[in-house]
């Protein structure tokens, strides 16, 4: 028997033995996804004395010190803490839960006549629309089209990649949705000159900030997912700081029928 989730007064199962990774893995090396001139993941081994923190050198045990750049190296997550001054607003702190129901979306962005490519507003209610059920939960994750492999190893630096339409951040906001995630570096333009103006409406901060909203950047939904609901499973590592690596994982939710 599967275990149930509960959504919109339904009930959904789900298969904990069928996890669709939604994350992209940080390794060393330059063909690793990159974004906002990040430095490539390091692996450093440590040696103390005599000792030498590699088996394949001869050491006991394999001990390194890991070099990460969360919001450049791959998928993380984040809190409005990424444009506080506050120290203290972490991502540890605000993200108290990790289990959501969340809706997968899939969209082309739109050229503006400057070039920059768009996700609207409007493009994403379409897609809402074609699906049987329009709610949106607490969570939206949004596949940009086409949703080509290279993108796993895209090197965005300098290339103004794709962002979204603050109409859009506010949408999200009215629709009570609490965690976006996306396969795009940024929800906002890489140069902006520090506008920022989706991530500050979608954490409404300064006016109210959204305490435990979060954005989920450099995701990879692989095509075996279908557009439609799932529950989401956001891990993160306990790093007081406002992103973390982090580590989406969806589960298809099937509606069980009523008798
Ligand atoms: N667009 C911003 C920079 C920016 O957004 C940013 C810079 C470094 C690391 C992450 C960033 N944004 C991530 O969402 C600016 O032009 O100041």
């Amino acid at each position: 028997m599967l275990p149930t989730y509960p959504y919109a007064g339904r009930t959904y199962t789900f298969d904990p033995a069928a996890p669709i990774d939604i994350s992209l893995p940080l390794a060393p090396g330059a063909d690793q996804v990159s974004c906002f001139w990040a430095e490539p993941v390091q692996f450093d081994t440590i040696r103390v004395g005599s000792f030498v923190g590699s088996v394949a050198q001869g050491g006991s045990t394999n001990y390194q010190r890991v070099h990460v750049t969360p919001h450049g190296n791959g998928t993380h997550t984040e809190c409005y803490g990424h444009i506080s001054p506050d120290p203290a607003v972490t991502l540890n702190q605000c993200l108290r839960r990790f289990l959501f129901v969340a809706r997968l979306v899939s969209v082309a962005p739109c050229p503006q006549p400057n070039g920059d490519l768009v996700v609207m507003l409007t493009d994403v209610q379409a897609a809402l629309a074609t699906q049987p059920d329009r709610s949106l939960p607490e969570a939206l994750v949004l596949r940009t089209l086409p949703n080509d492999l290279p993108k796993r190893r895209r090197q965005y630096s300098g290339t103004n990649p794709t962002y979204i339409e603050p109409a859009l951040a506010h949408f999200l906001v009215e629709q009570g949705v609490e965690h976006f995630l996306l396969d795009l570096p940024s929800v906002d333009r890489e140069e902006d000159a520090g506008q920022l103006l989706a991530h500050h409406a979608f954490w409404q901060y300064p006016a109210a900030p959204r305490c435990g909203a979060t954005i989920t950047e450099l995701i990879f939904v692989p095509e075996e997912a279908a557009d439609g609901l799932y529950l989401l499973n956001i891990q993160i590592t306990s790093l007081e700081l406002d992103a973390s690596p982090s580590k989406p994982i969806l589960y298809p939710l099937a509606l069980v029928p009523l008798d």
